[in-house]
């Protein structure tokens, strides 16, 4: 059996020093190049690398998965920041390499994935719905990737079912004491030393509170997930968003 050969990007990292150990720990994989800032991204061409898994940050994945596809390098991305701009121009790029592939997971721990598709499910049943996320203080962006996703799909559930905008009377309130709006949803980001990331998903109707609530409390959760990934990318060409995909939930 030939082992898939996986660069990581972002490998000094909290997530990508854990990703390191996962994909040397996998018999499936090889590990031909552990890449950090700085490291020039020939390197993964040299090391003939087929998967490049990046978890480095906002301002440097988009020019890393560039390279990667231009290279026919097929991508696992954990690295947050994706707009709707950036999507579209992923998309371009993979139409000019139809055989690459590339996943972006807001999240690759399975509990996280799980909090989405339940929150999703029950959006359209309740009147209100506000997201919390929790992360530890050294995260570089606020509202975290997962929160964003997490409203995103919330929103869309919502509006396919034609619920209405949800109540909320102020009319006065000091900058951010409503949260960040995700497509209608409000998303409130903490910043805590001590914590890893977790998130809630609180959502209410007369008489009755649901909450979703799901922990991170070591990196080790999202690996399962990055080699799930790195075994079903080499196989799934264009862009994929979200584990989900991935996990044959229905
Ligand atoms: N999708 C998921 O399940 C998860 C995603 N993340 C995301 O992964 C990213 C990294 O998170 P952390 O490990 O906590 O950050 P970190 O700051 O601990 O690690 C990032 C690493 O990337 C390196 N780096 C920066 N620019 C680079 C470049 N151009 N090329 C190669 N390496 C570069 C840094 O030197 C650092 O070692 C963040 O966007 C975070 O939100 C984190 C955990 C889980
Ligand atoms: O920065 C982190 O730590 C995490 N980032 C991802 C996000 O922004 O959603 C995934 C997880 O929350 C951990």
């Amino acid at each position: 059996m030939s082992r898939i050969r996986v660069a990581v990007l972002g490998a000094k990292g909290r997530i990508g020093s854990e990703a390191v150990r996962a994909v040397e720990g996998a018999e499936d994989m090889e590990l031909v190049a552990a890449l950090d800032r700085k490291d020039g991204l020939e390197t993964l061409t040299e090391a003939g690398a087929q998967v490049a898994v990046d978890l480095t940050h906002p301002d440097a994945v988009m020019g890393n998965l560039e390279y990667c596809v231009d290279h026919g390098i097929h991508g696992v991305i954990g690295t947050t920041g994706w707009t709707d701009e950036r999507f579209e121009r992923l998309r371009r790029r993979l139409d000019a390499s139809p055989s690459t592939g590339v996943l972006v997971a807001p999240n690759f721990s399975i509990g996280a994935v799980l909090t989405m598709r339940f929150a999703q499910q029950a959006a359209r049943f309740f009147e209100s719905v506000e997201v919390v996320e929790f992360h530890h203080p050294n995260k570089a962006d606020a509202p975290s990737g997962t929160a964003t996703r997490t409203a995103r799909l919330i929103a869309a559930a919502r509006a396919e079912a034609g619920c209405p905008p949800q109540p909320d009377a102020t009319t006065s309130a000091l900058d951010g004491a409503r949260g960040a709006e995700v497509d209608g949803i409000p998303v409130h980001a903490v910043r805590l030393r001590g914590l890893l990331a977790h998130q809630e998903v609180l959502l209410g109707d007369t008489g009755e509170t649901l909450t979703i609530r799901h922990d991170s409390l070591h990196h080790s959760c999202f690996m399962p997930g990055i080699l799930l990934g790195v075994r079903r990318v080499v196989e799934t060409p264009g862009l994929t968003v979200g584990l989900e995909n991935f996990l044959d939930l229905d």
